[in-house]
């Protein structure tokens, strides 16, 4: 765990004395999950369970914010249960699917959900021949329902064909009305309508925060650091938490404290809790 600076120190210090008026919020693939070949084996990893049943005990509420359609990450994070020990704990876990279009609560327990964007329909429908037309018709496509991706991941040259497909399905999704979301070998199509930085403003006034922690790993987090920063110039107390690997480093320079994965993740929650809890404690 390293603090990228001396005031990044003591913004964590601040956002323990608020603990209790902090809202966590993580991503989910690459920050609780460790980042798989298959997306549909990419699961919690086994300790954030337990961390996060122990954070909960000292922060206002925990949010997974995630590309992922909502079902998928309970399903892969085991939230139901974890949500089970929040709420017998007097708090809320949330889970925002398809980067804030939908959203699971777990006082609600219900999915509530966007339609389908305009132009998604006839965009898959374009999708096989462009694949085709950038040789890479082999490459992984996650039907989210809401979106389309695009994963490299497990083709001979992962790298080689993102770099590929990237202009053509701009183009394409451009030409639908849709937007391009690069990620770590994948390349999703979504609606221009939400980000995850509109999931955090909303978060901090509904539960009307006093501080603001949120962990990412990949591009598709940007907006929610530059939500965090801006909830910090408003007086919140903050920390961007940079969970990293050698594949993606564009949030170091964002960031506020950088761990090695989702281990460093929880390594850097569990810290939070126990210091929390001490203060509390006398
Ligand atoms: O917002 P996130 O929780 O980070 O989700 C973003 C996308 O993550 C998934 O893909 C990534 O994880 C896979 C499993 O480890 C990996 O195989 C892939 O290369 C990564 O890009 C997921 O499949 C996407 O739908 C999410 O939107």
């Amino acid at each position: 765990m390293r603090f990228t600076s001396e005031d990044a120190e003591k913004r964590y210090d601040a956002l323990v004395r608020v603990a209790a008026r902090t809202v966590v919020g993580l991503d989910f693939d690459g920050t609780l999950s460790p980042i798989v070949d298959d997306p549909a084996r990419a699961h919690i990893h086994p300790d954030a369970p337990e961390v996060l049943m122990a954070l909960a005990e000292e922060v206002a509420a925990i949010a997974v914010i995630t590309g992922r359609p909502a079902r998928q990450a309970l399903d892969l994070g085991g939230l139901e249960e974890v949500g089970d020990a929040l709420d017998a704990a007097g708090k809320e876990l949330f889970v925002f699917g398809q980067y804030g279009n939908e959203r699971w609560t777990s006082s609600h327990r219900r999915i509530m959900g966007a339609r389908p964007p305009r132009g998604l329909a006839t965009f898959e429908r374009d999708l096989p021949r462009a694949l085709r037309s950038a040789g890479a018709s082999d490459a992984y496509v996650e039907d989210k329902g809401l979106a389309v991706a695009v994963h490299t991941r497990r083709l001979a040259d992962p790298e080689g064909a993102f770099d590929r497909l990237l202009p053509p399905l701009r183009e394409l999704a451009d030409r639908h009305g849709l937007v391009l979301e690069p990620g770590k070998a994948v390349i999703e199509v979504r609606s221009a309508g939400s980000h995850k930085g509109m999931v955090v403003n909303r978060l901090a006034a509904v539960l009307d925060a006093e501080g603001f922690l949120f962990a990412g790993d990949d591009l598709g987090d940007v907006e929610a650091f530059e939500a965090v920063e801006e909830l910090g110039d408003r007086g919140l107390a903050v920390l961007r938490v940079c969970s990293a690997s050698s594949e993606e480093s564009a949030l170091i320079a964002l960031s506020d404290v950088v761990v090695h994965g989702p281990v460093g993740v929880l390594e850097l929650l569990g810290r939070l809790a126990a210091d929390a809890r001490a203060l509390r404690e006398g």
